[in-house]
């Protein structure tokens, strides 16, 4: 969806803050880095936005006050109920207030901001090059013009899809977490072509493009990954001899662990009882 917005805050102006706002620059959601404002309790991170050309403020209360369409928290979960106090304290009811924090619920965020629209959303740093990847549920109050507004942020920067609210975790421990995983596979596939005797500028290139190439096959043809996978090995060839080899390495079942923890993992900052993470939802 691509349409302007007039002015959007951030309060937390960390790393996946900054990727947001670089995206929603590149992407002309906004008019100038200037209709962003963004506050931080660190100073150089104020200082890095500020020198992108953003609004930078050590008041939350001046973000609330600045922001027309959207406030979006975007501070560490367990800072989230002391923004919210911060949130309140300004008469804003025109902006709807969109949480990325891992984990923290419609429900914390509806008891700490009671009376105001919320939105839950999990994207991904992605975003910073306009390749995200986000989904998110609307609070009780939110509305129909809310969800324009978060689909006309978070689909600027990537893909965005409404989800209901208990498979945000799920999200999260795949495509939240899910670029660190893929940085690592790209790091160690580099790594192999160094073993093999390539320079690691070329490997690096070589790693990112065959990440990046195969990904958008699976994309563009819609074609199960299985399949394409089989295209690539050759009976006795090269390919089915690495794929034996990331088989023995538990490579497969490495990384459905993977999400399954960073899921659990966001499950516990939602504070969801352990019981209900291994009966409710078996993890
Ligand atoms: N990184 C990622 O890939 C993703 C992160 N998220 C979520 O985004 C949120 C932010 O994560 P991330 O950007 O990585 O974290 P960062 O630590 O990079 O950024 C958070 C920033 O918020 C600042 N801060 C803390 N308390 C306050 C406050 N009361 N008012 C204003 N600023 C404050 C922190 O300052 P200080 O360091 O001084 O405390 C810090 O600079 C988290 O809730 C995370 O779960 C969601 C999707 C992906
Ligand atoms: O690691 C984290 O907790 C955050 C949430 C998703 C990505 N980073």
């Amino acid at each position: 969806m691509t349409a302007k917005v007039q002015s959007v805050g951030f309060i937390g102006a960390g790393m996946m803050a900054s990727a947001v706002m670089e995206g929603l620059v590149s992407k002309n959601v906004v008019d100038t880095p200037g209709s962003i404002i963004c506050s931080d309790l660190f100073k150089e991170a104020l200082e890095k936005a500020a020198e992108r050309g953003f609004k930078t403020t050590e008041l939350n209360r001046e973000v609330c006050e600045f922001a027309v369409d959207a406030i979006i928290i975007a501070v560490k979960p367990n800072a989230v109920q002391t923004v919210c106090r911060d949130i309140l304290a300004v008469e804003n009811k025109t902006a709807v207030i969109i949480s990325i924090a891992a984990g923290v619920t419609l429900e914390e965020l509806e008891r700490g901001l009671p009376g105001r629209r919320v939105v839950r959303i999990m994207p991904n740093t992605p975003c910073q090059v306009g390749e995200g990847a986000s989904c998110y549920s609307l609070g009780t109050l939110a509305n129909t013009q809310d969800r324009v507004i978060v689909e006309v942020l978070f689909g600027a920067v990537g893909l965005i899809r409404e989800v209901p609210e208990h498979l945000i975790n799920a999200v999260t421990g795949l495509s939240g977490s899910g670029p660190a995983y893929v940085f690592m596979f790209i790091e160690a596939l580099a790594d192999g072509g160094v073993r093999a005797g390539l320079t690691r500028a070329d490997a690096l290139k070589l790693a990112a493009q065959t990440v990046k190439g195969a990904a958008e096959m699976v994309l563009k043809t819609e074609t199960h990954p299985g399949v394409l996978k089989d295209q690539v090995c050759s009976p006795g060839g090269t390919t089915i001899a690495g794929c034996d080899e990331l088989e023995k390495g538990g490579f497969r079942s490495a990384t459905i662990q993977a999400v399954k923890a960073a899921t659990k993992r966001s499950m516990q900052l939602g504070h969801v009882a352990e019981t209900d993470i291994t009966n409710k939802y078996n993890l």
